[in-house]
């Protein structure tokens, strides 16, 4: 028993909650159980929001989604074991897209584990993290908690944002502290992402490579949006002319409308820059690595970018500028003449010329009356609806679903668009979802194609539970990329098959939000129009023609023999 003359007391729990908060850390995402179930309970005592998912992957993910829209790392909460596990693939993937977040996980005792004792949930989680995240930190006393949550905070924040996981045993969870000595332990991290400039000789370099230009391209990645730097670049771009192709999670960072976007002509621009800008985008498999026949031989390439190592992965880079991105690109605009680079207006008409054409191509799809609706006529109809909600965060996982959905669907502001990202993740959507409209408040549109909806299907009960303003569209063509699949082996379902006749809105009916089930753009039109009304959960079950999708990287195609024998 505690005497009145004995000091208060804290504890472990009670402490990286302390820690958090002092970090400014609002929201944790988590699925509680051992040992974490009290550091949620601690947490929403404190006033912090607790948001409990149904798979501790939708949490990460939603975790990650608070770390790109909010600027700070956003917060996972998992326990040992295979709640760690399962969580992982959600750190794992914001390293991927340096999304800044932290995955707190219980871990069973240290003194059980070490000797494979048979302990309960044993796993040696901080040796299976590392790998896979950015950082992996342990903390074994109660008196370093404090510095474990600084720790993971400048590291998530800083340098190229990534994942970071930090492992709590139940010892330390449990272990008492007296309270002066606990409050004495926690840090509050002072600018976790110090801003970093360029030299002189690097913008020199920079400028001369830029200015010696007659057919600039600037590539707009998601590191911008992530780094909040849309006001520079959008001085960089208006300042100097250039065209700007956006990636697709930095849509918006200009508008997507904008007279300088060369979205739609996207093949033509990267094949004949002869300099390319390259702006928190990385030249992996998104951008062909830089190779030709998609890129110019002899195009030189300038590249901001906060991780050295990056530089002359995939192409040599003339001009590097390290630092991050607000900063450099402010230099950058400053030291461009205006009228200093001669762009070749020859280009510039032809680029527009074409683009002019696919977008009236495109027009031409989205407004063909056909039945039953293909992703073209469906994503047109939410075009339209979207345009009057411009607020919105868009959320979109799939294959089809996806790029016909990347290629219609506009945006006109940063950060409002998340999708499967560099890692082509499925499963992202609902966490993704909730985290948009918790960190937001803003009403959140989910285009999921029905295989993606079905990886984190079960967290539209945590969408009604918590009354978001989530409107959910399947696009159910029936299958994985289509669902008319003729590879099966009667009696067998084709291994790309899913239920054509699934009716994914009554999901939503389950669990006291609104289902639509809609066979035509007017339908949906409809629905979403309601939903938007209503702004409560909402699923729309959007039937899709089975026959009207392509199948992603076709392998079988490589191999002449199966490329025969499939056709
Ligand atoms: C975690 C995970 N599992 C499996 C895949 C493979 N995969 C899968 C399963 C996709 C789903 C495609 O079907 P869909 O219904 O979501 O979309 P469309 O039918 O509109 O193409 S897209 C894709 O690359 C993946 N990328 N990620
Ligand atoms: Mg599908």
């Amino acid at each position: 028993t505690v005497s009145e003359t004995q000091a208060p007391l804290s504890d472990g729990i009670e402490l990286v909650v302390d820690a958090l908060v002092a970090n400014g850390i609002d929201t944790v995402y988590g699925v509680v159980g051992i040992p974490v179930t009290d550091v949620a309970r601690v947490a929403q005592a404190r006033g912090m929001r607790y948001i409990g998912f149904r798979h501790e992957q939708s949490a990460g993910h939603a975790a990650a989604a608070a770390g790109f829209l909010g600027g700070r790392p956003g917060v996972c909460l998992t326990v040992s074991a295979p709640g760690f596990l399962n969580g992982l693939v959600a750190t794992a993937n914001a390293t991927t897209n340096c999304f800044p977040m932290i995955q707190i996980s219980g871990s069973s005792d240290r003194a059980v584990v070490d000797l494979q004792r048979g302990g309960y949930e044993e796993l040696d989680q901080l040796a299976t993290a590392r790998p896979l995240v950015k950082a992996a930190f342990r903390v074994e006393r109660v008196e370093d908690v404090g510095l474990g949550v600084a720790r993971a905070v400048r590291t998530a924040m800083s340098g190229r944002p990534g994942g970071v996981y930090l492992d709590l045993p139940s010892t330390t969870l449990g272990a008492a502290i007296a309270a002066d000595e606990a409050a004495r332990s926690v840090i509050t991290v002072v600018d976790p992402a110090p801003r970093q400039l360029v030299s002189l000789d690097a913008l020199n370099r920079a400028v001369e490579v830029i200015e010696s230009a007659r057919r600039p391209l600037v590539v707009i990645g998601k590191g911008v949006a992530q780094a909040r730097a849309e006001h520079v670049v959008t001085e960089l771009v208006e300042r100097t002319g250039m065209p700007f192709l956006p990636m697709s999670m930095a849509k918006g960072v200009l508008p997507d409308g904008h007279p300088q976007s060369v979205a739609a002509a996207r093949s033509m621009a990267i094949a004949e820059a002869d300099v390319v800008v390259l702006l928190g985008a990385r030249l992996n498999w998104l951008l062909g690595h830089g190779r030709s026949p998609q890129w110019a031989e002899d195009a030189r390439f300038v590249q901001v970018e906060v991780e050295p190592e990056e530089l002359d992965s995939n192409r040599p880079i003339a001009a590097p500028l390290v630092g991050d991105l607000v900063s450099v690109v402010g230099q950058l605009a400053t030291a461009l003449r205006p009228g200093g680079i001669r762009i070749d207006q020859g280009w510039l008409d032809r680029l527009s010329e074409h683009a002019a054409r696919n977008a009236a191509k495109m027009a031409a799809r989205l407004a063909a009356d056909v039945s039953p609706m293909n992703f073209s006529t469906a994503l047109g109809a939410v075009r339209d609806v979207l345009a009057a909600h411009p607020g919105t965060i868009l959320v979109n996982e799939g294959a089809n679903a996806l790029d016909f959905a990347r290629d219609i669907l506009p945006m006109t502001m940063p950060r409002r668009r998340l999708d499967c990202g560099t890692w082509g993740v499925m499963g992202v959507g609902l966490g993704y979802a909730v985290a948009a409209a918790v960190e937001t408040g803003l009403p959140v549109l989910a285009i999921e194609g029905d295989s993606a909806f079905g990886f984190s299907g079960m967290e539209v009960e945590t969408i009604c539970r918590y009354g978001l303003p989530v409107t959910t569209v399947v696009l159910n063509n029936g299958g994985i990329y289509r669902g008319d699949d003729p590879s099966q082996a009667p009696p067998q379902p084709a291994p790309t098959a899913l239920s054509p006749s699934a009716r994914y809105d009554q999901l939503a009916e389950a669990f006291g939000g609104s289902g639509y089930h809609v066979e035509t753009p007017t339908e949906l039109t409809k629905a979403l129009e309601a939903a938007y009304a209503e702004g409560r959960p909402a699923v729309v079950n959007c039937v899709i023609d089975p026959t009207a999708g392509t199948e992603s990287g076709h392998i079988g195609g490589l191999n002449p023999q199966r490329a025969a024998s499939a056709a």
